[in-house]
């Protein structure tokens, strides 16, 4: 039997839309993230468990980890007859990369289960033609950190789909979901078509910034420019408290603050413990807008996928 966890990501981490992701990991050790299982059976099968099963489709083959299955056998050019458990541990529409969790689970969980027989490279090609189903256009900003671990930066050029930005070891990033769903679909369709060339200097400004001053260990430059011209501006609409959450963000003392992927999900950036924690509990008394709402101070998950089992 083989059990993959594939951890929760940050989309677009405010200054990179769709080319900008980080992977990230509760630090009381708790996992947020999906699980996928895979042992060897006489038929197909998929059984789903954990914490928000009760919000996957209806119709099992609309479940992406069914789509997985389906559509590694056809990479492998074969069927291959497996019991898989899908732990559906991560809320749906959460803007914490959800889908990418099961997709990454599940077909890294399939690979392992296999003996290995495609190569990363294609794995991730697989991962973002998945993810794309569900969201309906192609974005690895998800799936790559999710995957490979860390702050992920698209390429797409080369052959190379994404390669490792190095992020900072003090960051604690605070995470808010406040229970209630937002589509990663809808979100993006409310976007605007054309962007006004001062948005676009401005995206490129702020983007190549960031990047350098990762590269060159500048962690208050790079706090500062994680700002998003793209997407940010139209979906705070959708998000119920976002304008005063980050306001308190700026009075708490956050370095940066921002939409987690398409939202619901907020992320707070902060150095210091006593911060972070202030924020969270913040967050916890004025974000969360119902029981399944929850608030974690996490770091970069560096891993990525890993096997549990
Ligand atoms: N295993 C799965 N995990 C999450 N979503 C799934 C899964 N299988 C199918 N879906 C569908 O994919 C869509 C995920 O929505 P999306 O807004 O992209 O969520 P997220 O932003 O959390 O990834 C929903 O319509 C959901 O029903
Ligand atoms: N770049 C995408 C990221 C969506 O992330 P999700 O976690 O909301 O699925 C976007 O902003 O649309």
């Amino acid at each position: 039997m083989v059990k993959i966890y594939a951890p929760a990501s940050i989309g677009n981490v405010s200054v990179g839309f769709d080319v900008l992701g980080a992977a990230v990991s509760p630090v009381d050790g708790s996992l947020l993230g999906d699980c996928v299982s895979v042992e060897a059976a006489e038929h197909f099968s998929l059984t789903n468990a954990g914490r928000f099963v009760s919000k996957l489709p209806a119709d099992p083959k609309e479940n992406i980890v069914y789509q997985c299955w389906q559509r590694f056998c056809e990479a492998v050019g074969k069927e291959i007859p497996v019991a898989m458990t899908l732990e559906k541990n991560m809320p749906i529409g959460s803007g914490l990369g959800s889908s990418a969790c099961s997709v990454v689970a599940g077909l890294v969980a399939m690979n392992e289960f296999c003996g290995k027989p495609l190569d990363d490279s294609t794995l991730l090609t697989l991962m973002g033609e998945l993810e794309g189903r569900i969201s309906g256009s192609v974005h690895y900003d998800n799936v790559a950190p999710c995957f490979l671990g860390g702050i992920q930066l698209m390429l797409q050029e080369n052959e190379i789909i994404s390669q490792a930005v190095p992020g900072f070891d003090d960051w604690l990033w605070v995470m808010a979901y406040p229970g209630i769903k937002v589509s990663t679909a809808e979100a993006r369709a409310i976007l605007p078509a054309q962007y006004r060339k001062d948005e676009c200097i401005k995206h490129g400004r702020l983007l190549a910034g960031f990047i350098h001053a990762c590269h060159t260990r500048q962690p208050l430059l790079a706090a500062k420019l994680m700002q998003d011209v793209i997407a940010e501006p139209y979906r705070t609409r959708l998000l119920p408290g976002f304008a005063e959450a980050r306001q308190a963000a700026k009075d708490i003392g956050a370095l940066a603050c921002g939409i987690s992927g398409s939202g619901p999900t907020l992320f707070a950036v902060c150095n210091q413990m006593e911060t972070a924690q202030r924020m969270a509990d913040w967050l916890s008394q004025h974000y969360l807008q119902n029981d399944e709402g929850f608030v974690h101070i996490c770091r970069l998950d560096t891993a990525g996928a890993r096997q549990l089992g």
